[in-house]
């Protein structure tokens, strides 16, 4: 190799050191309203630099609040809460909800857990710490410091549905000991804890059951349906149809809730209906392949909105091609990103003398 190729090579990585640093030396942070201090609030989000979190942290951010994220980054990530970094209101701290968590806030946005069936199905013990032992400890949180806390739960509280659409009353119709169990029966005892924290020690607690979510900032591996066929489309491989069933969307909305409401949206898609749709939107060649069914997996779920359009006035406003489109984007970016990445040298081992390697 020429004398100047091997110079290049070994500069190539402090070039892009330089580049990060001018980037973060002229950050600009998006524009954040300002509040006086009695409207500001200070606002606790566990989970806040993962997808629905991230999202959520904007919104208050930008609202002018003050805003502490804590994860643990096992499907946030930094690179979601970037452009707050250094903000006067904002801090970040690397934190498991599973161990106790003493700071002094108004509020608390518990979102804390993984939530797609393949993360939270990696280690369902975990899962259940998380969403038992971590709640507890948030709602600690919240008796003694006298903050409101919402609960971001999930529309798997209603498992394999035996009525459709699904509503608040709906008491569910879960499997207990199934592969799914770990992270329905963890958000049934989370919401538990909540209304008995609100009944015992007078907490003011919302829960949200969220319905299955897209958008930007989702992680590559997340694993849910809508991120696997962009990606999967944008490669050329094949769309893997394990169901025919129906599924929802919120795209990136940020919810307001107050008290237990079911919110996502009601049109109903087939999962093959997804896949053509996704395939076409991508303009991809990829086939669309069957997959045998996976075990407990819902036949059908859909929300039924009401009492959250008449008690918050809340509908979902992005239509699903443009949410659809707006991820599409995303992945794209994300696999150039990751293209890009590859061509940066990685550093090379040390240099070891002839002989056996000395361990002292
Ligand atoms: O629906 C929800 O309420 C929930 O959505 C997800 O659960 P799920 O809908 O099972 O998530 P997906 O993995 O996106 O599955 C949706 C459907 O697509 C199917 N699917 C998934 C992935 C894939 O590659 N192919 C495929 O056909 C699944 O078998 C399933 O029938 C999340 O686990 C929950 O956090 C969320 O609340």
């Amino acid at each position: 190799m020429k004398i100047e190729q091997r110079i290049d090579e070994a500069v190539a990585p402090l070039r892009e050191k330089i580049r990060d640093l001018e980037l973060s030396l002229s950050q600009k942070y998006p524009p954040v309203k300002f509040l006086s201090e009695k409207d500001r609030k200070r606002i606790l989000i566990t989970g806040g630099a993962g997808f629905v979190g991230s999202h959520l942290t904007d919104k208050l951010m930008m609202d002018g609040h003050e805003v502490t994220v804590v994860d643990n980054f096992f499907t946030g990530r930094k690179r979601n809460v970037e452009h707050w970094i250094g903000h006067e209101n904002f801090e970040l701290i690397n934190h498991d909800v599973v161990e106790p968590l003493y700071i002094e806030v108004d509020q608390i946005y518990h979102l804390a857990s993984p939530a797609s069936p393949p993360n939270y199905m990696y280690n369902p013990i975990k899962t259940l710490k998380t969403n038992t032992i971590g709640t507890l400890n948030m709602l600690g949180l919240a008796k003694r410091v006298g903050a409101r806390l919402l609960l971001a739960s999930t529309s798997e509280v209603y498992g394999d549905p035996e009525v459709h659409p699904q509503n608040e009353e709906y008491w569910g119709h879960v499997n207990p000991i199934g592969p799914r169990a770990c992270y329905d029966e963890g958000k049934r005892v989370a919401e538990t804890m909540c209304y008995a924290y609100m009944k015992q020690e007078g907490v003011e607690v919302r829960v949200a059951r969220i319905f299955n979510t897209f958008g930007s900032r989702m992680h590559m591996n997340d694993g849910r349906v809508v991120s696997n066929f962009i990606l999967q489309a944008l490669q050329g491989e094949p769309l893997t149809v394990r169901m025919v069933r129906a599924s929802v969307s919120v795209g990136t909305d940020v919810m307001e809730v107050h008290e237990m409401c079911s919110q996502g949206n009601p049109e109903e898609h087939t999962i093959l209906e997804f896949a053509r749709l996704i395939k076409s939107l991508v303009v991809s060649r990829s086939q669309i392949q069957f997959l045998p069914e996976a075990q407990d997996d819902p036949q059908r779920r859909r929300p039924d909105i009401r009492k959250a359009k008449m008690m918050l006035g809340w509908e979902p406003v992005v239509p699903l091609e443009e949410g659809l489109n707006k991820t599409i984007q995303y992945f794209s970016r994300e696999l150039e990103h990751q293209a890009n990445n590859q061509y940066i040298p990685k550093p090379k081992a040390a240099r070891m003398k002839k002989g056996r390697p000395r361990h002292n």
